[in-house]
C-alpha cells in the first residue's frame, strides 16, 4: 500500500509522489491573529501536525510552513476598538501590531499545550512585503493584474485574464460571487480580487508600506502565495487549510501562483470544520469554545484525543459529553502503558513495532478513526497478556501501543513516569509478597501437603490475586 491522499482540487484520492524525492513540503494556512483561538483553529493545526508526523514516520524529510496573518481588516478594527472613548478592556490603547503579537502568542500557547509541533517556518505576513511586491509586479507584467481604475491605490487580479480561474473549486467565473474587498468601480470585473490594498483615510500609517502603486498593505490571498514560494519553492507537495478557505482564499492563491508561472501544490487537503449545533464555529457567529475552556475541563491529552479522533475530512460537532468519552478512551491506553512500565516492560519502540494494519489505514488518506480502532484492539490484547503474566507476549504489543500513540502525538502528553514509578514500587512490593506465598505453596505441593497448598491459594484468592499455573511456573494477576 502506498501513501494516498484525497485531493480536493481533483476530487480524487491520489498516490503521494513527492515533488523532491525523499521529501514532503507542506504549507497550511495559519491564523489571522485578530483574537484568541477557538477549537476549530486548533483542530486545523492538529490535523496538519498529525499529517506531518505521519509523513515523517514514512521516512520523508518534512518541511512545514504555517503562516501568521498579522495585518488584516479585522486586526485593525479590533485595535481601533481599543482606542474608543468607552473602551474598558484589559489592554487599552493597543496598537494593531501589539494586538497581533499578543494573540499570536495565545495561539502558540494553545498549540504547545496540545503537543502540536511548531512548523519548520512560521512566517508573518508583515515580514514579507518585498516578496509580495515582486509577485504583484510579475502578475502585472504577465497581464494578469492591474492597478485599480479609480484612485484607491489598490491592485487587482484580473480573473478574466486567467482561463484556469475556478479550477480548484470547479466553478465557472460567471457563477462566482463578487470579491467584496473594494469598490467595484475600480475593477474590470466585480470578481477581481485585491492583491494590494491602498491606504485608506483613518487607517494608521504604521499599517501601510510604500509600494510602486502607492502606500498600502497586502491582500490576504497574496500573502500565502508569496510565502509558500519563498519557503517551499515554486512547486511543492501539499497545501492545507480548513474547508472554509477553499473559496475564495485558496482559489485565489492558486490563481495568483499559477498565473505567475509557479506549479504550486500537487495536493490540496482540507480539514472538516468544527461546528457547534451544526453551525461553523466562528468568531463572527460568536459560538466559540476556546482551547483554554477545554483545558479547564480536561487534560491536554484528552483534548488532543478529542479534537483528533475524527477523520480529518469529517465535521466535528462539539458536544461537551464527548470530551468525557474521549478522556475515558485515551486514559485506557495510558493506563496500559503505566501498568506495562510498572511490570518492568520497556516502552521503547521502533518502526517495525507499529502494526501493519495501522500503517495501511494511516496511509489511506490518514484514516485516524480506523487507526484508533487498531490501537484500542492492541491495548486490549496487551492488557490480557499482562494480566496473565505473559510478558513475552505483552512486550511487542506494548511497543506497538507506544509506537502508535507516539506517531499520533499522544504519548508525549501521557503521564507515564510519575504514575509508572508509583505503580512500579507498589507492584514490586506486592510481587515480593505473592512470590513468597507462591514459593510456600510450591513447597507444600512438593511435600504433597495438599491442604496447606489449597489454604495458600485461597489466601491469595481472598486478597484478589488470581494464580495461573502453567508449564513455565505460576503467573499471578490482580482480579479486575
Ligand atoms: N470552525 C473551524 N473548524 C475547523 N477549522 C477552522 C475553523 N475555523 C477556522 N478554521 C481553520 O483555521 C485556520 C486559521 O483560520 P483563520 O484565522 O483564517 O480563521 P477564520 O476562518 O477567520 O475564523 P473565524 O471564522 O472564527 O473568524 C484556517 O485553516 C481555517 O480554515
Ligand atoms: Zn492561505
Amino acid at each position: 500500500m502506498t501513501l494516498r491522499f484525497y485531493d480536493t482540487a481533483s476530487a480524487t484520492t491520489k498516490d503521494f509522489v513527492p515533488v523532491h524525492p525523499g521529501e514532503a513540503r507542506l504549507y497550511y494556512c495559519g491564523a489571522t491573529v485578530q483574537g484568541a483561538p477557538h477549537i476549530g483553529h486548533v483542530r486545523s493545526a492538529l490535523v496538519f501536525d498529525v499529517l506531518a508526523r505521519w509523513l515523517r514516520f514514512r521516512g520523508l524529510e518534512v518541511t512545514t510552513v504555517r503562516n501568521v496573518t498579522d495585518i488584516d481588516d479585522k486586526i485593525l478594527v479590533n485595535s481601533r476598538a481599543s482606542f474608543a472613548a468607552d473602551y474598558s478592556g484589559e489592554h487599552p490603547r493597543e496598537q494593531w501590531w501589539a494586538l497581533a503579537y499578543r494573540f499570536e502568542r495565545v495561539f502558540g500557547q494553545a498549540y504547545a499545550a496540545l503537543g502540536i509541533d511548531p512548523p519548520s517556518y512560521e512566517p508573518r505576513a508583515t515580514g514579507h512585503v518585498p516578496e509580495m511586491h515582486a509577485l504583484i509586479q510579475e502578475l502585472i507584467d504577465a497581464g494578469h493584474a492591474y492597478p485599480a481604475l479609480d484612485d484607491s491605490g489598490d491592485v487587482y487580479f484580473d480573473v478574466r485574464s486567467w482561463p484556469r480561474y475556478g479550477e480548484l473549486t470547479r466553478q465557472r467565473v460567471a457563477d462566482m460571487q463578487d470579491a467584496p474587498d473594494a469598490d467595484p468601480r475600480g475593477k474590470r470585473d466585480p470578481r477581481d480580487f485585491a492583491l494590494w490594498k491602498g491606504h485608506k483615510e483613518g487607517e494608521p500609517l504604521t499599517a501601510s508600506w510604500d509600494s510602486p502603486w502607492g502606500r498600502g498593505r497586502p491582500g490576504w490571498h497574496l500573502e500565502c502565495s508569496a510565502m509558500a514560494d519563498k519557503y517551499l519553492g515554486a512547486h511543492f507537495d501539499i497545501h492545507g487549510g480548513g474547508l472554509d478557505l477553499r473559496f475564495p482564499h485558496h482559489e485565489n492563491e492558486l490563481a495568483q501562483s499559477t498565473a505567475a508561472g509557479r506549479e504550486f501544490a500537487n495536493f490540496w487537503l482540507h480539514n472538516g470544520l468544527v461546528t457547534y449545533q451544526g453551525e461553523k464555529m466562528s468568531k463572527s457567529i460568536g459560538n466559540t469554545v476556546s482551547p483554554q475552556d477545554m483545558l479547564r475541563a480536561a487534560r491536554p491529552l484528552a483534548v488532543r484525543y478529542y479534537l483528533g479522533q475524527a477523520h480529518y475530512r469529517s465535521v466535528l460537532d462539539y458536544r461537551p459529553t464527548s470530551l468525557q468519552e474521549a478522556t475515558a478512551a485515551v486514559e485506557r491506553v495510558e493506563s496500559l502503558l503505566v501498568s506495562a512500565a510498572g511490570a518492568g516492560l520497556d516502552l521503547t519502540w521502533t518502526t517495525g513495532d507499529v502494526p501493519a494494519e495501522f500503517v495501511t489505514v494511516m496511509d489511506d488518506d490518514l484514516n485516524v478513526p480506523r487507526a484508533l480502532a487498531v490501537l484500542h484492539e492492541t491495548v486490549r490484547a496487551a492488557n490480557s497478556a499482562l494480566s496473565s503474566g505473559d510478558h513475552r507476549a505483552a512486550r511487542p504489543l506494548v511497543a506497538a501501543v507506544a509506537g502508535m500513540t507516539d506517531v499520533l502525538g499522544l504519548l508525549q502528553l501521557m503521564d507515564l513516569r510519575g504514575a509508572a514509578n508509583d505503580d512500579a514500587a507498589e507492584h514490586r512490593a506486592l510481587d515480593a509478597l505473592v512470590q513468597d506465598l507462591l514459593a510456600q505453596r510450591a513447597a507444600a505441593r512438593e511435600a504433597r501437603d495438599w491442604a496447606l497448598a489449597d489454604r495458600l491459594r485461597d489466601r491469595l484468592k481472598a486478597a484478589g490475586v488470581v494464580v495461573k499455573d502453567g508449564a513455565q511456573g505460576s503467573a499471578w494477576s490482580v482480579e479486575s
